[in-house]
């Protein structure tokens, strides 16, 4: 097999063992530019460049555009600035290496040495201006890409959470690609204040003698070479180490979430772990020690190498001194400029290498919007017509991104003003899918979902889901109060009758009644005073969600299966009394809960298999009538008969 030069360049050092066979980890798919950027090009990132200049600017004056042009033009002020100071240096020099008397040099020097004086003083002056515009504005572009990111995301369509690429997209751009975005910014300043240095020096230079500015390039080159060698390096050994340090995150992730705590305890896992993750970590150590070496090493070669040619140059300086082919006051002026160059130029190459790291996350936050951006409805239709009289499916099919099956095959049943419509079957025969297609959150590959007649396809989902109200099966609680947990989008604002009504139906005003600041307590125990709810008290709070909501149709999945037998009763009656003034369909396994229904739906595969009355389909003996007797012969007494 060829070798490839950073193949030679890894063997070349010496590295540490690890401390066991590190596993294989799939192809990152987090950052996968991570593994090409030690052996990019440098003529690569130099063609880049401008285009990811341009992109960080656009960001930046989208935040703040008075920012970024006072950041913009308080730097290159600073530069010009600079390169006057060299203009008032020639002319000090002039005059004090002319003939006469001392005094008299002196006082000929004095208004470039005020000038130069003033210069200075102004410069620093600009320069603090710059740092603190910078920091403002470098403020006002992460909000700016954090409030997009966020935008964009919850504006998608539910079914691309399904979708592996975007999540992992989403992933990206979230964990790192979004604080980028500040760096960004910084090191474009800084690259544009460095070109306009140089640019400035370059140009003093060459007024004072054409030779200068070859060399100043030659004095120069070397010492971009040496930093642009060391970005490189760096690069390099971030990709060998990206492994091992993959896996003390995850090591330092297990050991200190709350999700994994009681486990680690539980099985003794305490020291086991902490012994993995010091052996990786000084693995890590040794293998950067080992580096730092090197990169020395390169840097040394680099100065060293720059040191020669800066020799050359200066040899060249003062042999053109003697051969009286320029002036003394110009060599000194422009061994100083040279000087100013050589900075400029290191620190030039040092923002451009930190810039290209940083617009490789960065591109991972652009790449979010785009993809979010293809994934977000164009807003259609009106609110629903009128109040619920009927909903209808017809002849519905979904199947489920990238899913092998479909989900639903054909489903056609309808819901009426006023009626408990219950939805029962084996697990995965799709119940939960047929709520999601009522609710808007998918739409059915074929045939229709209709409200009065009206396709949903023509009705705006967010004016849809108003109108309804949703006990979910996976159901989460907010990091918010318990008011806001239940009235959700009217949050502080809720209505206190609907609120303590909806709390009373659902069994949650037992709940809340506990809670140590009742409905103003936080429902999460990472914020102090926070709570932590029991399952069947997160359901209950769940329940009362989907009742709070002023709605026409209530669909309630598995909203009991977390809740003791009088908390189930209490929530059936409630669904029955919310019936009197709105639809509900109710998901559910508790087959005798069922019984109330005005009908039943039973679905098995994707299909409606069955549908009728209780008493109609325990008659039928199919499906129903077998689930049915499954789950009564469980709650038989011998010698006790069933009392209805
Ligand atoms: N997000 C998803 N992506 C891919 N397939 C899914 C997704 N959600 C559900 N499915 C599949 O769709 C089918 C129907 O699932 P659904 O959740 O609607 O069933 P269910 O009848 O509600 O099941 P359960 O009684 O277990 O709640 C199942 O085969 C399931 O694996």
């Amino acid at each position: 097999m060829r070798r490839t030069r950073t193949d030679r360049a890894r063997s070349r050092t010496r590295r540490p063992a690890p401390p066991w066979e590190l596993p294989e980890f799939a192809k990152s798919k987090y950052y996968p530019w991570l593994e090409e950027m030690g052996s990019i090009p440098v003529r690569r990132v130099a063609a880049r460049l401008p285009g990811q200049v341009a992109t960080a600017l656009r960001w930046a004056w989208r935040a703040s555009p008075r920012d970024t042009a006072t950041v913009i033009g308080l730097n290159v002020a600073s530069a010009v600035l600079a390169a006057s100071v060299l203009a008032a240096l020639a002319g000090i020099l002039n005059e004090l290496f002319a003939e006469g008397p001392t005094p008299e040099r002196i006082r000929a020097a004095l208004p470039s040495l005020v000038l130069a004086g003033t210069a200075i003083t102004a410069r620093a002056a600009l320069r603090t201006a710059a740092i603190r515009s910078q920091g403002r504005l470098r403020h006002q572009v992460e909000l700016l890409a954090e409030t997009e990111l966020l935008g964009a995301v919850t504006a998608v369509r539910l079914e691309s959470f399904d979708e592996s690429d975007f999540c992992d997209a989403v992933y990206r751009g979230r964990d790192r690609g979004l604080h980028e975005a500040g760096r960004m910014i910084g090191y474009t300043v800084d690259i544009l204040a460095e070109t306009v240095g140089i640019i400035a020096v370059a140009s003093v230079v060459t007024v004072l003698h054409p030779v200068l500015l070859p060399l100043l390039a030659a004095t120069v080159l070397p010492v971009g070479w040496a930093a642009a060698r060391s970005a490189r390096m760096q690069y390099r050994r971030m990709r060998e180490l990206s492994t091992t340090n993959r896996l003390l995150y995850i090591h330092t992730f297990t050991m200190t979430q709350r999700e994994t705590a009681a486990e680690l305890r539980a099985y003794n896992m305490r020291t086991p772990m902490l012994a993995d993750y010091t052996a990786l970590a000084r693995y890590v150590r040794d293998s950067l020690l080992a580096i730092v070496g090197r990169q020395t090493a390169a840097r040394a070669t680099g100065e060293a190498a720059s040191g020669a040619v800066t020799l050359a140059t200066y040899a060249a300086l003062v042999w053109m001194l003697l051969g009286g082919w320029m002036p003394l006051a110009v060599a000194g002026t422009a061994y100083v400029a040279l000087g100013q160059g050589k900075a400029a130029l290191d620190r030039l190459v040092n923002a451009v290498a930190s810039f290209y790291e940083a617009s490789l996350y960065f591109s991972d936050f652009l790449e979010v919007l785009d993809q979010a951006r293809d994934r977000t409805p164009t807003p259609v239709g009106g609110p629903p017509p009128g109040p619920l009289e009927e909903l209808r499916l017809d002849d519905v099919h979904f199947s489920y991104p990238g899913a092998d099956a479909p989900a639903l095959r054909g489903v056609s049943f309808r819901l009426r003003k006023g009626e408990v419509v219950a939805v029962v079957g084996p697990n995965g025969s799709g119940k939960t899918t047929v709520s999601t297609l009522i609710s808007g959150l998918f739409a059915p590959d074929r045939g229709t979902v209709a409200w009065n007649g009206r396709d949903l396809a023509d009705i705006d989902p967010e004016r849809l889901r108003e109108r309804i109200g949703a006990m979910r099966q996976n159901h989460s609680l907010w990091p918010a109060t318990a008011r806001r947990n239940v009235a959700m989008a009217e949050g502080e604002t809720a209505d206190e009758g609907r609120l303590h009504r909806a709390l009373a139906l659902s069994g949650a005003d037992e709940v809340v009644g506990e809670l140590p600041r009742g409905l103003d307590t936080v429902l999460d125990r990472r914020f102090k005073d926070g709570a932590d709810l029991s399952g069947g008290q997160r359901q209950r709070i769940a329940a009362a969600r989907g009742l709070y909501q002023r709605a026409d149709l209530i669909i309630a999945d598995e909203p009991t299966a977390a809740l003791d037998a009088y908390a189930e009763q209490r929530l059936f009656d409630s669904l029955q009394h919310a019936a009197r003034g709105a639809t509900v369909l109710l998901i559910t396994h508790r087959l005798a809960s069922v019984r109330m229904a005005d009908r039943i739906v039973v679905m098995d595969r994707g299909r409606v298999v069955e549908q009728g009355t209780h008493d109609e389909l325990v008659r039928r003996g199919g499906l129903y009538a077998e689930l049915y007797s499954i789950q009564a012969a469980a709650y038989e007494v011998p010698g006790v008969e069933e009392a209805s």
